[in-house]
């Protein structure tokens, strides 16, 4: 597992993106150290996806430096490009499944880009362990997009992010459109695959429980820059109205309300395990596994 280090695994210097006369960033500067994750906030519009974008080189930046992995990611060679575009996965708005391939023949799409050469029972064997990966029930695999719930596609869409044993995780507003069980289970999930897979995670999100709950750092986008990032206390110690008005509203204050029950619960939990536990098995679940229990929140 990686540990979380000050070294930057995505550096962002003097971003500049525009469409027409439409300036969507200037001057825009981000650092995501690897091991953390990392939430990026800011109103609708002020550039969250197009950052991302910029920095998986699907937008070519009007000027400005992103390194990814210490190598430069602008106006790379193809052949450069494809050994880093390896090592990340991407969860994108929506999941952006293939309607007509099945779960796991989405997931087998970057393994057939980036290893032709793998045998049809290797790649259907890696999809199927991706898709349980994700928590859901093995017989998802074999289901089209339409046939799933929404936070079912989310973690298809995530399965197949993860193909290729990626070290850097980009999800883009993930909990979008789930119910806050849902969320909250997807929110565990990320923050579990990032731990045992010692993931970075840059993690685009409206949702402030997901921000609360799994974000080490947080990254504020307004006025075309980050003019923010640092966990929420370093960025409520900085008095700025809008990150104020963010955080402190009533959804913030909920959010916090939220944290607080689970940790009252987790101080239970840990002064009294057995009680705990037995009260979260019920008879039925002996046999079941995690994924099948975590398909049951979707
Ligand atoms: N391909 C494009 N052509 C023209 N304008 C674009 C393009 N992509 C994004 N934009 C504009 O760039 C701005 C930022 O878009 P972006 O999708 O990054 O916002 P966002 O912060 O992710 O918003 P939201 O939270 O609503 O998803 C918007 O005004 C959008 O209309």
């Amino acid at each position: 597992m990686a540990r979380k280090t000050d070294d930057s695994i995505i550096s962002v210097k003097g971003l500049r993106n525009e469409f027409g006369d439409s300036v969507v960033h200037d001057g825009l500067d981000l650092d995501v150290r690897r091991g953390e994750i990392l939430g990026v906030v800011g109103g609708s519009g002020t550039g969250k996806s197009v950052l991302m974008r910029s920095i998986i080189g699907l937008q070519t930046p009007a000027e400005g430096a992103i390194t990814v992995f210490g190598e430069s990611n602008i106006g790379r060679e193809e052949t450069e490009a494809t050994e880093i575009r390896k090592r990340w996965g991407v969860l994108f708005q929506g999941g952006a499944l293939f309607s007509t391939l099945t779960v796991a023949e989405n997931v087998e799409v970057p393994l057939r880009e980036f290893y032709p050469d793998l045998p049809p029972a290797l790649l259907a064997e890696i999809a199927a362990y991706k898709v349980v990966m994700t928590g859901l029930p093995a017989d998802a695999a074999n289901k089209f997009p339409a046939e799933l719930s929404g936070g079912m596609k989310k973690r298809a869409g995530l399965a197949r992010a993860l193909a290729l044993d990626p070290e850097l995780l980009f999800l883009d507003e993930p909990t979008a459109g789930l119910d806050p069980i849902g969320a909250a289970a997807f929110d565990s999930l990320t923050q579990s695959l990032q731990k045992t897979l010692g993931l970075t995670v840059f993690l685009i999100t409206h949702d402030l429980d997901t921000l609360y709950a799994i974000c080490d750092r947080v990254a504020v986008l307004a006025d075309k820059k980050v003019i923010a990032v640092g966990t929420i206390d370093e960025l409520l110690a900085l008095d700025h109205p809008w990150i104020e008005e963010y955080f402190k509203g009533p959804r913030g204050r909920a959010a916090v309300a939220t944290k607080e029950a689970h940790r009252s619960a987790d101080a239970v939990a840990d002064a009294h395990p057995t009680e705990v536990q037995s009260k979260q098995s019920a008879p039925d679940d002996a046999d079941a596994t995690y994924a099948e229990k975590e398909a049951r929140t979707l």
